[in-house]
């Protein structure tokens, strides 16, 4: 069985389309990333998922439940963890009182652990909370009664970078312990740590559904060369050879083609310097967010569907 399963998801404000036709599956115990810019229908996808919110077409199930059926999610909704994006609190109380209050509603079997990983300063009232706190709180209610699976909506929003590290610290363990999630999020880093499969949505539409490494891989290496004597594209007529840039003296390219035909090419010259590592993550993720990429649902796209080879993406390209 899928944790998440939505086929031909839709969901219109009025006449508003905040999300078309989105089918995807999320695989027990994976952790899947959920991208897009602003306003790309992340946070309705969320919330539809939950039940908040009816969908106006297709469907959608979360372990096994349909989440159109009340009495079906409730069931599913003792074994989901749910994060918002801004979650609200009752101000006047602590949060002790607070962690009491859902124990009782929906059973404590970790609070204690949780305290001591992300703790919240629980004797205090809500109001007096900074924005890192009130997350920390909201990280301890979230994962208190053991869920199977877990949807965040932008998780680390307000944690300082220690606290970030120690949230993906524990997602990688829940995750070995066979916990599903499913979250949003706008910082690629992060995907990139903890996340085995992501889905960029844009405007409302899946816009590509894949491994991480996969989506890295097919979108090539950044190259950096230096040589005695100065280079320029003409010189790098190589196929898979993308976005040549000599601006700081030395050239860089993405390369997306054989690594034997570079290596040959470059015999021409007295190489002073060579570096070749991973795309840039905002290269690789921008180029579907601003619609340049060719959308890819398999994974297994070939080189002529790597982002880095969309028409507005060659400026300076010197393929052969
Ligand atoms: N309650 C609402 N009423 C009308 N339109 C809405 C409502 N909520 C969201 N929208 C619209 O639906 C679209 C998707 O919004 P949504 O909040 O799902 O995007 P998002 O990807 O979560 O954005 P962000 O990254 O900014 O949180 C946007 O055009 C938004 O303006």
């Amino acid at each position: 069985m899928s944790a998440i399963e939505t086929e031909d998801l839709t969901k219109y404000y009025g006449d508003t389309r905040a999300i078309t036709d989105l089918s995807f599956t999320v695989r027990e115990g994976e952790v899947f990333g959920f991208l897009g810019p602003n306003g790309a229908g992340k946070t309705t996808t969320i919330r539809t998922l939950l039940g908040f919110i009816e969908p106006t077409d297709g469907s959608a199930t979360v372990l096994g439940r349909d989440v159109t059926d009340e009495a079906d999610l409730i069931e599913a909704k003792r074994r989901i963890g749910y994060l918002p994006s801004d979650p609200g609190f009752d101000e006047g109380v602590t949060g002790r009182r607070l962690i009491r209050y859902h124990g009782d509603l929906k059973s404590d079997e970790r609070s204690d652990e949780l305290l001591e990983i992300f703790d919240p300063p629980v004797g205090r009232e809500i109001g007096e909370y900074s924005t890192g706190n009130r997350q920390k709180l909201a990280l301890v209610l979230t994962f208190m009664h053991d869920p199977d699976l877990v949807i965040m909506d932008e998780p680390t929003s307000g944690l300082d970078p220690l606290m970030q590290e120690r949230l993906y610290d524990f997602i990688e363990d829940e995750q070995e312990q066979g916990t599903t999630f499913f979250f949003s999020s706008h910082i690629l880093s992060e995907v990139r740590r903890v996340c085995d499969r992501v889905g960029i949505i844009r405007n409302g539409h899946l816009v590509t559904m894949e491994g991480v490494e996969e989506l890295l891989d097919r979108s090539g290496k950044r190259v950096h060369i230096s040589v005695e004597g100065s280079l320029d594209p003409g010189d790098f007529a190589l196929a898979g050879v993308h976005d040549f840039d000599t601006s700081d003296g030395d050239a860089s390219f993405m390369f997306t083609g054989e690594y034997d035909a570079l290596l040959d090419h470059l015999q021409q010259y007295r190489v002073r310097d060579l570096e070749i590592e991973e795309a840039p993550l905002e290269d690789v993720f921008m180029k579907f967010y601003d619609g340049k990429a060719a959308p890819s649902g398999n994974g297994d796209a070939g080189a002529s569907e790597t982002p880095a080879e969309t028409p507005a993406s060659t400026g300076g390209e010197t393929d052969a």
